[in-house]
């Protein structure tokens, strides 16, 4: 954290308060040199903002953040016992006013940039990847923030959560307009709506993708997660911007009438079953890749996909949509899309050519398993074999519904470790083992991960297919809290580089 890496900079704290229209205690004439939402990591000059969180609340950690040489205070309880050197503003939510007082400091950047948000519960990485490179091709740069990487320009940088917190995330935007970028896309996800990291961002475009069960240990509710989802579209009108505001929903999705609804701009659909602007007819699916037909208002072109499963067809549909929405043309889409590069850890084939399919996905909702393996199944003659967990700390109720999803599809499945971090590994395996156990027999405990995928490649015959769900891009296994280096994509070749040695 710290300034913009373009120009040292620092503000009055008055002209803080005046932006936040925010009341003030103490001295607002100090000089504030950066913006810390995190006691262990403020730097001397910083404004400190304490946020109340799910495990612990910032104001308690004001001393340390004083001890690092704190300058200001933003609280939404007054902070009692404060040095009379230091003033502190009261708001009545410090993430929205971070929010808020992130786009101030880094001169609001996403007006300088159209700004599209992509939210759903699976396929916002593939879509903002596939909108990315489809708009690129008309010209200039395009920024993408989201679960894999950031990418400003064609420089990565690593992302920590899907959605960043306000302050990293103005950041962000900042050096893509340093960057010449015209557009940035992101995944929006539904803590970060909740927790208002994108309060202070005006979306031109926001894009609807599905939704399914995920996060109800965060949400605790199905309406609190679609209420966090709608966030997006139902403040999608507001703000200053010009330029053609617009929502994209899947039409097919049971949730759709909502954010149709909660959008107060043109709203746009797309979708295969219902009726709807953008559709796809004739898919037929292979290992390698889709084909449909996309019908539109400029009437039906074929395309053909490097991405697999009836899934990515929606997940390409949205992404479409977008471009036509654009300004780009038909064949300009279906040329990109021809060519456009698969997405790291998504439907990801490893072949050492090994008579088998092998397949590394992200896979880790009980929708996005049963397309994986459904698409999977569709595209195997042989067995299905499938590798996975379920990550700890996270929705419980995820765990005995992708165990029967697993059970229902793949002829053998392997259930391991995903990420349990500070939960124990075997009682994750114990309730994904309560949903598969009542559909099949056919399965086992592995609950070493390099194990399960040893086994799987061992069991693998001729024309047979092993997925190997739930980690997908991710380069770790997190145990007992500590993280440690893991990747499926590698341990599965090395794996297969093993076969026949023993
Ligand atoms: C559940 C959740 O979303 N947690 C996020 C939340 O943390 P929190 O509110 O629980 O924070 P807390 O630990 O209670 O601490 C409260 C405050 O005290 C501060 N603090 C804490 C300790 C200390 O010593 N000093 C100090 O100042 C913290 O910095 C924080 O400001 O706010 C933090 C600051 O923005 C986030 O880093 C943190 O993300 C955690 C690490 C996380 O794992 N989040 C995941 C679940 C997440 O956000 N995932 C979504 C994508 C999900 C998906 O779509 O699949 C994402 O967008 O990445
Ligand atoms: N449109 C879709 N509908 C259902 N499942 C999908 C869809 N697109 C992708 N998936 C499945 O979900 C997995 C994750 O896809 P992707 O990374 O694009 O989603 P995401 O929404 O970005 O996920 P996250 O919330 O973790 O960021 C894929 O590996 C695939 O198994
Ligand atoms: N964004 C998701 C990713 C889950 C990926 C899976 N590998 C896990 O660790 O549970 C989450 O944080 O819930
Ligand atoms: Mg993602």
């Amino acid at each position: 954290m710290g300034n913009s890496p373009w120009e040292v900079f620092w503000l009055q704290l008055s002209a803080i308060v005046q932006y936040l229209k925010a009341g003030v205690q103490g001295d607002p004439h100090v000089e504030i040199t950066g913006v810390n939402y995190d006691s262990r990591k403020v730097a001397p000059g910083d404004l400190f903002v304490c946020m109340v969180g799910t495990k612990s609340d910032g104001h308690a950690y004001v001393p340390q953040a004083l001890e690092k040489g704190a300058a200001a205070i933003l609280a939404q309880q007054p902070v009692p016992d404060l040095p009379n050197s230091i003033p502190q503003v009261i708001v009545a939510d410090t993430r929205e006013a971070l929010a808020r007082l992130s786009s101030f400091w880094y001169h609001f950047p996403c007006h300088k940039l159209r700004m599209i948000g992509v939210t759903g519960t699976n396929g916002k990485t593939t879509t903002t990847h596939l909108i990315k490179g489809l708009l690129e091709q008309k010209g200039g740069l395009v920024g993408l923030v989201g679960t894999i990487h950031n990418l400003v320009g064609n420089e990565e940088i690593a992302s920590t959560h899907t959605t960043p917190e306000s302050w990293e995330l103005a950041g962000l935007l900042d050096q893509m307009v340093h960057m010449g970028a015209h557009t940035a896309v992101m995944e929006v996800s539904s803590h970060a709506l909740k927790q208002n990291r994108v309060a202070g961002c005006e979306f031109d475009v926001a894009l609807f993708t599905n939704l399914t069960q995920d996060h109800l240990d965060y949400h605790l509710s199905w309406e609190d997660y679609l209420n966090s989802k709608l966030k997006l579209f139902s403040y999608l009108h507001i703000g200053e911007k010009g330029g053609a505001k617009y929502a994209v929903v899947n039409g097919d999705d049971p949730m759709a009438p909502h954010f149709i609804r909660a959008a107060q701009v043109p709203v746009w659909t797309y979708g295969i079953r219902e009726k709807a602007h953008i559709q796809a007819h004739e898919i037929k699916i292979s290992p390698r890749g889709t084909t449909f037909l996309l019908k539109s208002s400029q009437g039906e072109v074929p395309l053909s996909v490097s991405l697999t499963g009836t899934f990515n067809v929606y997940n390409v549909l949205a992404a479409v949509t977008v471009a036509l929405l654009e300004g780009m043309a038909v064949p300009d889409i279906a040329a990109y899309l021809t060519r456009a590069p698969q997405v790291s850890g998504r439907f990801e084939l490893v072949d050492e050519g090994q008579p088998f399919s092998v397949i590394v996905d992200y896979a880790h909702t009980p929708d996005g398993l049963e397309n994986i393996l459904a698409t999977a199944k569709e595209i195997t003659r042989g067995r299905l074999i499938t590798v996975f967990g379920c990550g700890g700390d996270r929705d419980r109720g995820k765990r005995p519904l992708m165990g029967a999803i697993a059970g229902k599809y793949s002829g053998f499945t392997i259930v391991t470790s995903d990420n349990p971090r500070t939960e124990d590994p075997y009682r994750i395996i114990e309730e994904i083992e309560g949903g598969i156990s009542k559909i099949t027999a056919q399965y086992q405990v592995l609950e070493d991960r390099r194990k399960a995928i040893r086994q799987a490649i061992k069991m693998a015959g001729p024309e047979d297919t092993v997925v190997i769900a739930g980690k997908g891009h991710e380069t770790y296994q997190i145990v007992q809290g500590k993280t440690h280096h893991f990747d499926d994509r590698e341990v599965a070749r090395e794996e297969l580089h093993k076969l026949g040695q023993d």
